[in-house]
């Protein structure tokens, strides 16, 4: 099977690539979305997480106040290693089954944020890296997050950097354009992908 990672930067498009091709027919295997479920409400996962940070992260309502832990662990290496340490586990165990229940023949890109930090690069024969420079990335950031410019920068700063990711990819998407534009590399890179 080839197995497909797709990464990027902190809001440098890589959701909006992932759902084109979905789209186009891969199946997408999402270390974001699959890191909610993990510490969802009840979950064994957010019991770890509040024994490591306490209440203070729980809303009224026993779901994960994301905010005030995003708070904490961009401000915190130390916090973010512990957080890292209870949630990718149990994010990796699941996209390992999600990706072993996918129909045969089925072209499966994992999204994985964190693909140059944590080493997971290695065992993907293909690497879709969305590229944007890091002042778009800044701006779409605190455009979609109300979050200072420092602390947009503190979650720039805990990622790899653009060079670093660059360096590791087999396929460059770039998002530095308007959507359209993305959208036609999406296309032309889904063909490459496919091509018998
Ligand atoms: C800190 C949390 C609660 C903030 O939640 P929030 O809803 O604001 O952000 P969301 O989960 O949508 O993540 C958005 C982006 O932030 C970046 N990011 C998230 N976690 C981390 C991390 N530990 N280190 C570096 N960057 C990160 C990624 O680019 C990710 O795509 C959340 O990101 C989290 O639980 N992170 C730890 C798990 C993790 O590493 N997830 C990313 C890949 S599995
Ligand atoms: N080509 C584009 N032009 C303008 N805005 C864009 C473009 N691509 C994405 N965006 C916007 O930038 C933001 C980040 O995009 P998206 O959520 O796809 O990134 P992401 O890499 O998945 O983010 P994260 O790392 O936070 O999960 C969103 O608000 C999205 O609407």
């Amino acid at each position: 099977m080839t197995r497909i990672a797709l990464t990027g930067g902190i809001a440098s498009g890589k959701s909006f690539v992932a759902a084109e091709l979905e789209a186009l027919g891969a199946v997408i295997i999402d270390s974001d979305v699959l890191a909610r479920d993990v510490v969802a409400r009840g979950t064994p996962g957010l019991a770890a997480v509040v024994g490591r940070f306490g209440d203070a992260v729980l809303r009224a309502d026993g779901e994960l106040d994301r905010a005030a832990l995003g708070t904490i662990v961009f401000a915190d290496d130390a916090a973010r290693a512990d957080l890292n340490a209870i949630v990718h586990p149990l994010v990796r165990a699941r996209a390992a089954e999600l990706e072993e229940a996918a129909p045969e023949g089925a072209v499966v890109i994992q999204v994985v944020p964190l693909l140059v930090e944590t080493g997971l690069y290695r065992g993907f024969g293909t690497v879709i890296v969305v590229d944007v420079p890091e002042e778009t990335q800044l701006d779409r950031l605190m455009r979609r997050n109300p979050l200072t410019r420092e602390e947009a920068r503190a979650r720039l700063d805990a990622q790899a950097s653009r060079d670093e990711r660059l360096a590791v990819a087999t396929h460059v998407v770039d998002n530095a354009g308007p959507p359209e534009a993305t959208r036609r590399r999406v296309r032309e890179l889904w063909r490459e992908l496919t091509r018998a």
